[in-house]
């Protein structure tokens, strides 16, 4: 209740965009996927490659393997030590490549500083590439060819978006960060879903202009609570890709949440948004990779 006198300032609270609910959902269809796979021969694999021992890597491909388990596919792990070199990294993809065994790839991400990233991720094949970052594959979702993998957390976002029956269409979108993984990809799937997208960044000048603008604001910058809630548009569609862990072990998104949730008609949490549809959408990649080995 925004005054003192009824109901003429009431703004209602925004719908919460539940990842975990939606991930759950999600991994229902994807079992259904490979029980139906299984039915014809078909044993869904795939392989997660770690190096080093970064604690939080090693949090995540723990993660990704108990999803796996939870929906039938086989997960493997080759976990190398963090003074590997390129040639022994590029010698394995080469391996997993051939084996037939191994529908999808993925290579967990940060890599070590001496390993030349962009050579790993180009180096699996193009239709084992379980994350959607090959090059072919980016390609693809740029020119509109369906039915290759698509980067993973984006595509949850979209996911989330259909879920909470947000039509991307006519709308103007602003996505903030322009990562390969992230932000990029991002624009090019709204993009596809007929919204008037801008790409944001740290040069942008006048960052709360551009916000404000926008019905649906998507902030994957990697920096805590950057979007304030008070240049959220009325009404405005907030997804929050960020993970920022504080000094107090809390950890918060891109956007400031409570200020933003008094503006916005649905925003998603961190924790529970949209990191819980990223590892859901690594298996909707994998099966529809298993599927694509069909005669
Ligand atoms: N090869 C890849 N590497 C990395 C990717 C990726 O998509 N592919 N993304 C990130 C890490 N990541 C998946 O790998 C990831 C991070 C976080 C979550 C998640 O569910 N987060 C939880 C909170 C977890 C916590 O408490 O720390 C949440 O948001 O609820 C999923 C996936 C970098 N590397």
């Amino acid at each position: 209740m925004g005054d003192t006198c009824g109901m003429l300032f009431y703004t209602p609270p925004p719908m919460i965009i539940d990842g975990k609910q939606i991930a759950a959902k999600v991994k229902a269809e994807v079992a259904e996927g490979v029980k139906a796979l299984k039915a014809k021969g078909v044993h869904t694999g795939l392989t997660v490659v770690r190096v080093g021992e970064d604690p939080a890597s090693a949090i995540y491909v723990r993660g990704k393997r108990k999803d796996c388990e939870e929906v039938g596919i086989h997960s493997d792990e080759h976990h190398l030590p963090a003074t590997v070199t390129q040639a022994e990294l590029l010698a394995l993809i080469a391996k997993l490549n051939a084996d037939p065994k191994v529908h999808g790839i993925l290579v967990q991400l940060p890599l070590p500083k001496h390993v030349d990233e962009r050579a790993i991720l180009d180096a699996i094949s193009p239709a084992k590439d379980a994350d959607g970052f090959h090059p072919f594959n980016v390609g693809a979702l740029s020119i509109g060819i369906p039915g290759v993998p698509r980067p993973c957390t984006p595509a949850g976002v979209m996911r989330m978006l259909e879920e909470a029956k947000v039509d991307p269409k006519g709308k103007r979108a602003i996505v903030i960060g322009r990562s390969n993984i992230v932000g990029k990809p991002m624009a090019a799937m709204l993009l596809e879903k007929h919204a008037t997208v801008t790409i944001a960044h740290s040069r942008t000048q006048d960052l709360a202009g551009e916000v404000a603008r926008a019905d649906i604001v998507v902030a994957a910058i990697g920096k805590a609570e950057l979007v304030k809630g008070d240049w959220i548009r009325e009404g405005a569609v907030v997804i929050d890709v960020g993970m920022n862990r504080l000094a107090d072990g809390k950890l918060v998104g891109d956007v400031e949440y409570a200020a933003a949730a008094r503006r916005a008609s649905a925003i998603t949490p961190v924790p529970g948004g949209v990191g819980p549809m990223t590892r859901a959408m690594l298996l909707v990649n994998t099966v529809e990779l298993a599927r694509r080995t069909l005669p």
